[in-house]
């Protein structure tokens, strides 16, 4: 009953679909992982004062080498004290230059003198600043006033909470990421905790899998738990995320042909089934659908990915369709899934009739003195049930839908799914220390 539309479409189809949620107001240690929904503009310069780079002595630097009183000491976190020529004084790094002063000698080029008479401190300038502005940061010259330090759109990391912190933004507005639900669907689930299992059941991995993807994306995760294979049961679970105000819900099973297959029904009786089949592997019957009248706490309606039973399909159709559209939520320009290229590690047989997501491990290669390239290496079984094929695997090999064998040593482009800051480490890749 559903045409097979392809990966591409269905992609295009569900980023049509939704729009990125409103911005919110949030203090400046949660917007970790937001997009920003405002410039970020610095109010004064930093630093805000001309100040030292060493600890060492203000100087004015016309006066030269030789033997000086240490006027005073210039300490960071107090206001700028007013230096004479002919004199120096104590500075630390980071304390605001005093007036009058227009460099810095750092403690390593003076020699400490004893004490005069009187208890004057005393110092000698063995190797002088090499003009005014020597080891001072100019005021401003890390950020001066009025200039954009964090654009609109871009995504708010550690560095990016530091600017945040540096200009003065204790909240500052983001965007808002979707709140999401999780349900598993079937009558042969049962929970982790159930120690033994009775006869045909097996234990629900997705609900706690798509629920850690999900909050790997930064989401709010509301679990709904499992429903039977009964379409009341099942319809009950949808009003109650609608009822919870969640932006996007996620079930898994139930999206087949088979006569148990509820899931397509009733999103067809509650809303608007952009598509139930397509042409991947795994995930062939990943369905989406969009429930107008039903209203989250955004106003905005529900969006609902039926996700394939199959563990594997599920956490492939996730990466695939479900990350970029909570992306796209959360504001990210270009919220795909990022391309590589890697040379395959083995002959991987293909699927004649769908293009095939295959679950590799990618890691750096060198061969010789190349600069080297990504290897992928298999992670053997590919069966849409087998849930080992995604352990560890930080790539989808995109392998076309060809009759053969694709043999080792091939050149093809992988979807990245984690972070290749972790990728494994088969050789020592040598540090490289430029020549020219
Ligand atoms: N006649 C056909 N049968 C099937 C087709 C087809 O085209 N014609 N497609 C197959 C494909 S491809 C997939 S993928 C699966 C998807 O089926 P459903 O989404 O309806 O999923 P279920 O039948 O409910 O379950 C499939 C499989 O996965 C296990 N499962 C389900 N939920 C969980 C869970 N939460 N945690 C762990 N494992 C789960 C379930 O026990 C089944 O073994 O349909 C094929 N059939
Ligand atoms: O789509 Mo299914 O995932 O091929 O087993």
């Amino acid at each position: 009953m559903y045409r097979m539309v392809s990966i591409a479409e269905a992609q295009k189809t569900v980023l049509n679909a939704i729009e990125p949620l409103p911005s919110i107001s949030l203090g400046l240690s949660d917007a970790v992982g937001h997009i920003l929904g405002e410039d970020v503009i610095a109010r004064e310069p930093l630093p805000p004062f001309p100040a030292s780079i060493k600890d060492g002595y203000a100087v004015v630097s016309a006066d030269g080498p030789g033997d000086y009183d240490v006027a005073f000491e210039a300490l960071a976190g107090t206001a700028a004290g007013q230096l004479k020529a002919g004199s120096v004084a104590y500075i630390t790094t980071g304390a605001p230059l005093p007036d009058g002063a227009d460099a810095v000698v750092q403690v390593e080029n003076t020699e400490k003198l004893p004490a005069g008479p009187d208890g004057q401190q005393r110092v000698r300038i063995v190797k002088p600043a090499k003009g005014p502005g020597d080891d001072v940061r100019a005021l401003g010259s890390d950020i001066a006033a009025g200039e954009v330090v964090l654009a609109k759109d871009s995504l708010v990391g550690a560095a990016e909470i530091g600017l945040l912190a540096t200009v003065g933004a204790a909240t500052v507005q983001v965007r808002r990421k979707a709140r999401v639900a999780v349900l598993s669907t079937g009558d042969e689930l049962v929970e982790p905790d159930q120690e033994t299992l009775g006869p045909g059941q097996i234990r629900d991995a997705n609900r706690f899998m798509l629920a850690a993807a999900a909050r790997s994306a930064g989401c709010d995760v509301t679990d709904l738990g499992i429903a039977r294979d009964d379409p009341a049961e099942v319809e009950a679970k949808f009003g109650e995320a609608i009822a919870q105000g969640v932006d996007v819900l996620l079930t898994s099973g139930g999206v087949s042909v088979g006569d148990r297959d509820f899931i397509k029904p009733i999103l067809e009786r509650q809303g608007t089934v952009h598509f139930g089949k397509v042409c991947m592997k795994p995930g062939k019957p990943l369905t989406f659908a969009t429930l107008d009248g039903a209203a989250g706490s955004s106003g905005r309606g529900l969006v609902v990915f039926g996700l394939p039973g199959n563990p594997v399909s599920s956490i492939v159709t996730f990466n695939l369709v479900v990350l970029p559209a909570l992306r796209a939520m959360a504001g990210w320009a270009e919220p795909r899934l990022r391309r590589v290229h890697a040379r395959t590690q083995s002959a991987i047989k293909l699927d004649p009739e769908r293009p095939e997501y295959h679950r590799a491990s990618l890691s750096w290669h060198r061969t010789g003195e190349s600069a080297g390239e990504l290897a992928a290496a298999s992670t053997g079984g590919q069966i849409s049930s087998r849930l080992l094929s995604m352990r560890s695997a930080n790539a989808l090999l995109e392998l076309p839908a060809v009759q053969g064998v694709l043999p080792a040593g091939s050149l093809v482009s992988a979807l990245l799914i984690d972070d290749l800051s972790a990728m494994p480490v088969p050789e020592d890749i040598p540090l490289v220390v430029p020549s020219w």
